[in-house]
């Protein structure tokens, strides 16, 4: 386990904003966000090289421990040791992820999920600070 918040209030239309370096050998890493560690609106996972992906970010979401259908946009804005800043927001219809570069990735809120009191972060990143408003 890298980092895990819980007991969190983020609300709809609130933004967690996660700066840090990606780690110069990272086969992947991923943020994610929910009620709990087995209830996700959004599990956001840039993969180097894992699972037989190569630079493809894969975004989920997971109900009651169960994968969703995954979704695999077609850009991946993200360099082995560089760093990066990921914007999260979501509102009652969908999640919303703001990426260097200004791309945006919009994921539906399958969950419908109002509030979110579970964050994580996982793999090869290093945290330089996360911040919520
Ligand atoms: C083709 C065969 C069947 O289809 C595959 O079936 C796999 C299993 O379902 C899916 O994979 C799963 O996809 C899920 C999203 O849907 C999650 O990502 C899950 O991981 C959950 C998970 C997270 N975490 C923590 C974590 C996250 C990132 C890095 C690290 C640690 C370090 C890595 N760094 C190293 N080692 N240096 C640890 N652990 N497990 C992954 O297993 C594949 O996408 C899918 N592929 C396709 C093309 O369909």
């Amino acid at each position: 386990e890298k980092l895990v918040v819980s007991h969190m209030k983020f609300n709809a239309g609130e933004c967690i904003r996660v700066n840090g370096t990606v780690m110069p050998e990272a086969k992947s890493f991923a943020l994610n966000i929910g009620r709990n560690s087995s209830d996700l609106i959004l599990h956001f996972n840039p993969r180097f090289d894992s699972h037989g992906d190569t630079r493809t970010i894969v975004l989920n979401s997971m109900a009651c421990g169960d994968w969703g259908e995954e979704f695999r946009p077609s850009f991946f804005p993200f360099q082995q040791g560089q760093e990066t800043t990921v914007s999260i927001s979501f509102d009652k219809k969908e999640v919303k992820v703001k990426l260097p570069g200004g791309q945006e990735l919009s994921f539906p809120n399958r969950r419908g999920l109002e509030a979110a009191g579970f964050f994580s972060v996982y793999g090869d990143f290093w945290i330089k600070s996360i911040e919520f408003d």
